[in-house]
């Protein structure tokens, strides 16, 4: 056994995300998010589920907000649902939205919790996709005007921001895989979405620089490791693709102002390149003030030129490794790994651990305990990953476990639950798992034993 020890400031928090936890999709004056569209629309979501109630966390604030401070969260990671602010994605402000915020971050602020918002999880206003959406440079200004309205309303208040959260999932998981909303899948499109995010991302920091709004401001890529099935410069290459697909292709233009040539190349051989007009990489090139890290697995990958190989000819062959719930691999390694690979490229920035965590189904049981002793070994695992990152330098300022509760999981419904905290939908009722008790004692103590 052994000692895994943190600094003394380091934030501990937990984070959730509008769509998955709010519910009142039609309340108070909130416009409908593409979200609510593909939720609503047959055969996209598991069981048909979609997050008109979610957890009601719309209507329980102080509930929820005693559950974090009970938790003893340092910090409290929570995405901004925009068509709640902006029914129409820009133009008229929605008060009682902005008002349901200020009752969060108010709330937040009284028990000590650093609220750490996200501007945007994935909900676009429809009527903003109506228009284009991401594929279309006009988002571009809405996403500006609307971060200019949440650094003015907050000013102070939050002191920590996320423009984006996973661009690749909101680029090739929404508009190549089709997987997640709007649902299309045409790859010019995922990329031209890439980069009008990355233009939208460097107008909101730019404007937020020139705001002067205290504070820190950063972008958190879903960024999966990957282990080379054979040491040879094929299946090396084939995991660089990997990772340069979903965290590259977004970190080098903020910090090098320019796309990684070795993605450009393999996209212009497929016929492919991303829109940029003048001006673009200047405006993308903000500085950040760290990088947000969201992390749960890795996979083996070995070049295949062939259909497995995809899009990338890289193909994921199994680590051979224990699976969570929802059936990713669980391999803490990659995560120092990845850490490790982001602070060499991009000179040891501050790190967040925006997400990491675990599914696992358990449920309630006699007593009305939840014994997810699966998830605690997971997060212990990981949490040795993370200490032994800050111990070879790395600047890991937090983690945010995913998440508080068990919530919304997208295309997979409520049947994949990743919580601390037990959600029973049709009650509402939270019930506090082991893995909230076990996060607990390592929040306050800020070490553990294994
Ligand atoms: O799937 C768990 C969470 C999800 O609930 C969060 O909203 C999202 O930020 C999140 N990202 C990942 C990693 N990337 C990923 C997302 C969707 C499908 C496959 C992978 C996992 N998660």
């Amino acid at each position: 056994m052994s000692i895994h020890k943190f600094p003394q400031d380091f934030k501990w928090g937990v984070a959730t995300a509008s769509y998955q936890i709010e519910g009142a999709y039609n309340e108070d004056g909130r416009g409908m998010s593409i979200w609510d569209t593909f939720a609503h629309t047959p055969g996209k979501v598991k069981n048909g589920d979609n997050g008109n109630v979610a957890c009601d966390s719309y209507h329980r604030v102080e509930e929820d907000v005693q559950l974090l401070k009970d938790l003893g969260v340092k910090v409290y990671r929570f995405s901004v649902s925009w068509p709640r602010v902006l029914p129409s994605g820009r133009g008229e402000v929605n008060q009682a939205g902005l008002d349901y915020y200020h009752r969060l971050v108010d709330a937040l602020v009284a028990n000590g919790i650093e609220p750490f918002c996200t501007l945007y999880h994935w909900d676009l206003p429809q009527a903003l996709q109506d228009e284009g959406g991401w594929g279309s440079r006009g988002t571009i200004d809405a996403f500006a005007e609307y971060a200019e309205l949440m650094f003015n309303e907050f000013k102070g208040k939050i002191k920590h921001w996320i423009t984006f959260n996973e661009p690749w999932c909101m680029a090739f998981l929404s508009n190549y895989l089709g997987v997640h909303a709007p649902g299309n899948k045409d790859l010019q499109l995922a990329i031209d979405v890439s980069h009008h995010l990355l233009v939208a991302h460097g107008k909101a920091v730019k404007r937020f620089r020139e705001l002067g709004i205290p504070g820190e401001i950063g972008i958190a890529p879903n960024t999966a490791w990957a282990v080379p099935y054979r040491n040879t410069e094929e299946d090396i290459e084939a995991c660089l693709r990997i990772y340069g697909w979903s965290g590259d292709w977004y970190l080098d233009p903020i910090y090098f102002g320019e796309y990684p040539k070795f993605m450009l190349e393999w996209y212009e051989k497929l016929g492919y390149k991303p829109p940029v007009v003048a001006g673009d990489m200047d405006i993308i090139r903000q500085p950040i003030d760290f990088i947000g890290i969201n992390y749960y697995t890795s996979s083996m990958n070995r070049y295949n030129p062939g259909e497995a190989g995809g899009m990338l000819s890289s193909e994921a062959v199994s680590l051979g490794v224990a699976k969570t719930d929802i059936g990713w691999e669980i391999y803490a390694e990659g995560l120092y790994q990845l850490l490790r690979y982001t602070a060499d490229k991009y000179g040891n920035p501050n790190l967040y651990i925006t997400e990491n965590g675990a599914c696992y189904n358990d449920g309630l049981e006699q007593g009305g305990r939840i014994h997810d002793q699966r998830r605690i070994d997971y997060l212990a695992m990981h949490l040795i990953q993370a200490s032994r990152a800050i111990e070879d330098g790395i600047n890991l300022k937090g983690y945010m476990e995913w998440s508080l509760m068990d919530n919304f999981e997208w295309a997979e419904g409520y049947g994949m639950r990743f919580g601390l905290v037990h959600v029973d939908y049709d009650t509402l009722v939270r019930t506090k798992k082991d893995s909230y008790y076990w996060y607990k004692g390592v929040i306050s103590r800020n070490w553990f034993e294994r």
